[in-house]
C-alpha cells in the first residue's frame, strides 16, 4: 500500500494518536522533523501551527497538507511519527517502512540551514539550556531583552522556547546562527536535565538548609506514620516493598518500578511535563511509600541529584486558608530557614532541576484539580489550591519534580496533560505479604501460624494484597489464630474485628470483651460514626479538640485509639482517623445504627450514582460536579461497608445497638440500590454491531456494585442481578482488579445465565487471583488474562478446574510470568479437553523444553484452533516439537511463532504442518532467523496446500533479492 494511502486509511487513528496526550509536543516533534527532511517548508509549518488552532485541527491541517502533497511527504510523515511516538502507541497504527528520507539530505551549507536540518537535535540539547544561550546572544549584541523575555513566556514548554529560539535565531541570519551552533556545540549538554550539575556552587545557605531539611525528615519519618498511634513500628523494621509499575507501559514487559524509577526517566510519556502521578486504592501504601522516600533521601541514600526535597501534605493544606506567596509556602509548610531566605529561594529558582516536591493525597485535597486560573509569579501571595495547581502544572516553578500520590479513582481527567508518568503502587505481592508478616511479628512461630492461616483463608489471602488490610490481619492476629470459625470473609468482618480488639485491648485491664461488646460501646461507636460521617461529608480529615466535643466526644473515647493527635498541627491538638479507611468505617457504622425515623434516606442517598457528583448526602460541594474525588471514592468504601454491616450475618451482632425492623428496612434499601444500579448499568449497554457478539464494558462502578454484594454475601441477590445481564462478553481491563476483586467478582458472576467471555487484561490479578476465580470458570467460555503476573502456579489451579468445566475453551494470558513448568498442565488440559479451541502464551519464558512438554498434549488434541506462542524462546528444537505434534491437526487454523529465535531447521518441521493440513490458515513467523533454505521448504508445502492464506515472514534472515525472488513465487509469503 503506497505511503499516501496509509495516510488516508489511518486517518483518525493519526489524529487520536497525536492528540491523546493533550499536548502538542508530539505534533511539533514531527514538524520539526518534516521540516528537517524537507518535505515541508517554512509556510507549510506556519499554516500548520496558525495561532488559536487547536491541536485536533493542527494535526488535520498536517494530514491534509501532507496528503496533498503526494506520496513522498507522505511517506516523510509516516517515517516522522514512527520516530516520535512511543513504541506503545505505535503498535497500533501500519506505518510502512519508509525510511530512507532522512539520509537523502546533504550536509548543509551554511549555518541557518544547519539550524532546519538539525532541528530536532537542537531542540532536544536546547531545551536544557535556553536561558544560558539568550545569555550568550544578548551579550554578543544579537538579541534584545524584550525578544528574551518573549521567547520564555511560561506559557512556553522547554521545547517550545527552544523552538522559539531557533526560529527567531534563523530569521537573524547567519552571524547570531553560528553563535547558536557554536554554544550549543561547546556546552554539548547530552544528560538529563534532572542530574546534578557538578559545577554548580552551593552557597553556605542552601547547604544549612538542606541539612536542616535532611534531620527534620529523618526524624518525621523514623516511625510508620499512618495508622502510628497503635504501637510505634520503625519504619525501618516493618516496611516492606510494594509493587510498582507503570501505569501506560511502553512495551509489553512488566517492569517492577524502583523508587528511583519512579521519580526518575523511566517511562515518561511526556517530557515536557514535570508531574509524577503514584495512584493505587485505598491503604495501598501511598503515605507509606512517601514516607519511605523522604527518609531514604535525608539519608542521602537515593536520589541525591535532588539537593532540596519539600514534602507537603494535602491533608495539611487543606488546614491553610490564607493566602501564601510560594515562598512562604515552602517555609511555613516544610522547613523554616535559618539562613538567608532570599538567597536560598533565588537558589531554588535558578536551579529547579535540583528540588524535588512530595504531596501526599491529591484525593484528600478539598478542590478539584484545574487549570483555569494561572499564577506564574513566585513571590505573589495566592490561594492555596491557585499555588498548589500552577506548580503542578508548571506555571510556577517549572522544571521542578513535583511526585502526587492519589487513589487512583479520584484522578481528575484535567490534570492528565500535566503528567509526565503514572505510576501504580500494587500493593504487595505474595512474597511482599510473607515479609511484612515476618517483620511485624517478632515471634516466627506466630508469623508462621498467621501466614498458614491466611494460606488456609484465601479470601482474607487475597484481602491482605492491600498493606493495611495485612496491617490489621497481623495486628488482630490473636483474634485470628483463636477464632473457631472459618475467619473474615470480607472486608466488613476484618474492620468489624479491628472494632473488636481495640476495644478488648483499651478496655481495662482484666475485663474482657463480652458477647454484647457492641452494646457496651455502642455511644463511643456513634459518637466517632458522627464524627466520621460529617468530616466525609466535607471532605475534612482533620478534627480539632472543640468539633470533637461538639459531638461529645469524651477523652475516654479518644483514648480508645481509633483517633490519632495529627503531628503536622503543632500549635493545638488535632486528631485524625488511625487510616481514612477507618473513618469511612466509623461513618458506615453510624448510617447503619442510626435510628432515627425521620432520617429513612441516609442509605438510598449514599447509593445513589448521581449524588457522587452532586456532593454525596447533598453537602459535598467543593469539588466540581463532573469530577470524581475522594468523597466518591470514601463513600463508595462506606457504602461497602454499609452493605456488609447490613449483611444477614451481623445482625445479631448490631441488633445490640439498634431495633431488628431497623436493619431489616436499611438492609432492604441496600438491596433496591444495589438491583437498581446495577440494572442501570446493563441498560447502558450499547447494542452490538452486526455479526459481534453483545459486550458489556464495565466501568469501575460495576465492580464497586459487585463488591457491595459480596460484603452482603446474599447470593440471592447476586442471582436476582446476573439473571437481568445480557451480553456475552465482559470487558473489565485495566479496572484495578486485584485478588479482593476476583474474589468478589466470582461471587457474583458464578449465577450468570450462560457462559461468558470474560477479559480481565491488563489487572493486578496474580495467583491469588486466579484462585479466586475458580468458582465462576464454569460460566466462562474464554477468559483473558494477558498483563497479569500470573505464574505457573496460578495455572496449576486453573487447569485443574478448567479441565472441569465444559463452557470453558478459550485462555488468554500474553505477557504473565510464565515458564516450561506451566506447559505440562496445558499439555493436561490439551489431551483431556476434546473440545478446547484457543491457547495462547505470547511474551512469557516458555523454551524448547516447554514447547516440547506442550507437543504432547498437541499431539493428542483434536480440537484446538488457536497456539499463540509469540515472544517465547522456542527455539528450533521447540519448533520441529510442534511441528511434529501438529503435522495431523484436522483442527489447527492459526499457529503464531514469532519472535522466537526458530530457524530453518524449525521451518522444515513447520512446512510439513503445512503440506499435511486442510484447516490451517494463517502461520506466523516474523522475527526469526529463517534463511532461503528454510522458506524455501515452506514454499514447496504451500505446493500443495490450499487451505493457508498467509504465512508471516517479516524480520527473518533474508536478502533483498530473495525476498523478492520468493514474493514473486508465492504470493502468500507476506514480507
Ligand atoms: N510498604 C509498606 N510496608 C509496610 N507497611 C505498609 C506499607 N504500605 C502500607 N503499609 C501499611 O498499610 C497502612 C496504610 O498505608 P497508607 O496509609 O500508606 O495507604 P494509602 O495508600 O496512603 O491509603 P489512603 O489512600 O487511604 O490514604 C500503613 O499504616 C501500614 O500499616
Amino acid at each position: 500500500m503506497s505511503a499516501q494511502q496509509l495516510v488516508l486509511r489511518q486517518r483518525a487513528e493519526l489524529v487520536r494518536t497525536l492528540c491523546c496526550g493533550g499536548t502538542s509536543e508530539p505534533l511539533e516533534s514531527v514538524l520539526d522533523l518534516l521540516l528537517s527532511w524537507g518535505a515541508f517548508v517554512w509556510e507549510d509549518y506556519l499554516n500548520v501551527c496558525g495561532p488559536g488552532k487547536a491541536l485536533c485541527s493542527r494535526t488535520r491541517e498536517l494530514l491534509d497538507l501532507t496528503y496533498s502533497k503526494g506520496d513522498s511527504a507522505c511517506s516523510s510523515l509516516l517515517t516522522a511519527f514512527s520516530h516520535v511516538l512511543p513504541d506503545a502507541q505505535k503498535n497500533n497504527l501500519n506505518l510502512g517502512a519508509f525510511c530512507a528520507v532522512q539520509n537523502a539530505q546533504e550536509t548543509p551549507l551554511c549555518a541557518t540551514l544547519t539550524l532546519l536540518s538539525d532541528r530536532r537535535v537542537l531542540v532536544a540539547k536546547l531545551r536544557n539550556c535556553v536561558t544560558e544561550a539568550l545569555d550568550v546572544l544578548v551579550q554578543k549584541g544579537l538579541l534584545t531583552s524584550p525578544e528574551c523575555e518573549e521567547i520564555q513566556l511560561p506559557v512556553y514548554t522547554a521545547s517550545q522556547q527552544a523552538r522559539r529560539l531557533l526560529d527567531l535565531v534563523k530569521f537573524k541570519g547567519e552571524g547570531a546562527a553560528t553563535v547558536l551552533l557554536q554554544f550549543l556545540q561547546k556546552i554539548q549538554i547530552t544528560a538529563l536535565p534532572h542530574t546534578t550539575n557538578e559545577k554548580c556552587i552551593i552557597p553556605a545557605s542552601v547547604a544549612d538548609y538542606q541539612k536542616k531539611l535532611c534531620s527534620s525528615l529523618s526524624a518525621q519519618s523514623h516511625f510508620l506514620s499512618t495508622c502510628s498511634g497503635t504501637g510505634k513500628f520503625s519504619l525501618d523494621d516493618i516496611y516492606t516493598e510494594g509493587l510498582l509499575e507503570l501505569g501506560q507501559t511502553c512495551s509489553n514487559t512488566l517492569v517492577s518500578l524502583s523508587l528511583e524509577d519512579v521519580v526518575g526517566a523511566v517511562g515518561t510519556l511526556n517530557v515536557e511535563a514535570d508531574t509524577v502521578l503514584v495512584s493505587g486504592e485505598a491503604g495501598s501504601g501511598k503515605s507509606t511509600f512517601l514516607q519511605r522516600l523522604h527518609q531514604l533521601w535525608a539519608r542521602k541514600t537515593v536520589l541525591q541529584n535532588y539537593l532540596l526535597l519539600f514534602p507537603f501534605s494535602c491533608r495539611k493544606l487543606n488546614t491553610e486558608h490564607r493566602e501564601l506567596s510560594l515562598k512562604e509556602l515552602l517555609f511555613l509548610h516544610c522547613c523554616w530557614p535559618d539562613g538567608d531566605q532570599n538567597e536560598l529561594f533565588q537558589f531554588l529558582l535558578d536551579h529547579p532541576h535540583m528540588v524535588l516536591f512530595t504531596f501526599d493525597g491529591l484525593d484528600e485535597f478539598k478542590q478539584t484539580f484545574a487549570d483555569d486560573q494561572r499564577h506564574c509569579c513566585p513571590t505573589q501571595p495566592a490561594k492555596i489550591p491557585i499555588l498548589f495547581f500552577n506548580l503542578l502544572q508548571g506555571s510556577l516553578l517549572k522544571g521542578v519534580r513535583k511526585l502526587v500520590t492519589s487513589r487512583t479513582e479520584a484522578v481528575p481527567f484535567t490534570l492528565r496533560p500535566y503528567l509526565c508518568k503514572e505510576v501504580l503502587l500494587k500493593g504487595f505481592s505474595p512474597d511482599g505479604i510473607n515479609c511484612f508478616v515476618k517483620k511485624h511479628h517478632s515471634d516466627p512461630g506466630v508469623a508462621s501460624r498467621v501466614l498458614e492461616l491466611l494460606q488456609s483463608n484465601t479470601a482474607l489471602l487475597g484481602l491482605c494484597h492491600i498493606p493495611v488490610f495485612c496491617w490489621i490481619v497481623s495486628k488482630c492476629y490473636k483474634e485470628l489464630l483463636g477464632s473457631s470459625n472459618t475467619g473474615p470473609q470480607t472486608i466488613t468482618d476484618v474492620y468489624l474485628m479491628v472494632l473488636q480488639h481495640f476495644f478488648h485491648h483499651r478496655t481495662s485491664k482484666g475485663k474482657g470483651l463480652g458477647k454484647s461488646w457492641v452494646q457496651e460501646h455502642c455511644r463511643t461507636i456513634m459518637v466517632l460514626g458522627k464524627l466520621a460521617l460529617q468530616g466525609l461529608e466535607h471532605c475534612h480529615y482533620i478534627f480539632s479538640a472543640t468539633e470533637m466535643q461538639n459531638i461529645g466526644i469524651t477523652e475516654e473515647d479518644i483514648g480508645k485509639g481509633f483517633l490519632i493527635q495529627n503531628q503536622n498541627i503543632l500549635d493545638s491538638k488535632h486528631y485524625e482517623f488511625l487510616h481514612l479507611t477507618i473513618q469511612c468505617f466509623f461513618a458506615a457504622l453510624f448510617i447503619t445504627l442510626h435510628n432515627d425515623s425521620n432520617d429513612t434516606h441516609t442509605v438510598s442517598k449514599l447509593f445513589q450514582t448521581q449524588c457522587r457528583s452532586m456532593g454525596c448526602l447533598g453537602i459535598c460541594q467543593a469539588r466540581k460536579c463532573d469530577e470524581p474525588g475522594t468523597e466518591t471514592s470514601n463513600f463508595q468504601i462506606t457504602s461497602m461497608f454499609v452493605s456488609g454491616l447490613l449483611s444477614q450475618c451481623h445482625h445479631s451482632l448490631l441488633v445490640q445497638c439498634c431495633p431488628i425492623q431497623a436493619l431489616h428496612k436499611k438492609c432492604k434499601q441496600v438491596v433496591k440500590c444495589v438491583s437498581k444500579g446495577m440494572h442501570n448499568h446493563f441498560k447502558s449497554i450499547p447494542r452490538p454491531v452486526k455479526d459481534e457478539k453483545k459486550s458489556m464494558h464495565a466501568m469501575p462502578d460495576f465492580v464497586w456494585l459487585v463488591k457491595c454484594i459480596y460484603e452482603m454475601q446474599d447470593s440471592e441477590l447476586a442471582k436476582n442481578v446476573m439473571a437481568r445481564l445480557e451480553a456475552d462478553h465482559l470487558k473489565l481491563t485495566y479496572c484495578n482488579i486485584g485478588p479482593l476483586e476476583c474474589t468478589a467478582l466470582a461471587f457474583v458472576l458464578q449465577h450468570l445465565k450462560g457462559p461468558v467471555g470474560l477479559q480481565l487484561d491488563s489487572n493486578s490479578v496474580g495467583d491469588v487471583g486466579v484462585e479466586q476465580l475458580l468458582p465462576c470458570l464454569h460460566v466462562c467460555h474464554s477468559l483473558y488474562l494477558r498483563n497479569n503476573n500470573i505464574t505457573d502456579e496460578g495455572i496449576a489451579k486453573l487447569v485443574e478446574k478448567g479441565v472441569q468445566c465444559e463452557a470453558f475453551k478459550k485462555i488468554a494470558l500474553f505477557n504473565n510470568k510464565l515458564t516450561d513448568g506451566c506447559t505440562q498442565h496445558f499439555s493436561y488440559l490439551l489431551k483431556t479437553k476434546q473440545n478446547f479451541l484457543s491457547l495462547r502464551l505470547g511474551n512469557n519464558n516458555i523454551t524448547a523444553a516447554g514447547a516440547e512438554q506442550l507437543a504432547e498434549g498437541l499431539r493428542c488434541s483434536t480440537s484446538l484452533q488457536f497456539l499463540g506462542l509469540w515472544g517465547n524462546k522456542v527455539a528450533d528444537a521447540g519448533a520441529e516439537a510442534l511441528g511434529h505434534a501438529l503435522e495431523d491437526s484436522r483442527t489447527l487454523e492459526w499457529l503464531s511463532l514469532v519472535d522466537n529465535g526458530v530457524g530453518s531447521v524449525g521451518a522444515r518441521a513447520l512446512a510439513r504442518v503445512i503440506q499435511n493440513s486442510t484447516t490451517l490458515k494463517e502461520l506466523w513467523l516474523n522475527n526469526n532467523c529463517i534463511t532461503r533454505t528454510g522458506v524455501q521448504y515452506l514454499v514447496q508445502a504451500l505446493e500443495k496446500n490450499s487451505s493457508v492464506t498467509s504465512i508471516w515472514l517479516r524480520g527473518n534472515s533474508l536478502s533483498k533479492e530473495e525476498v523478492e525472488e520468493f514474493s514473486m513465487r508465492e504470493s502468500r509469503l507476506t514480507f
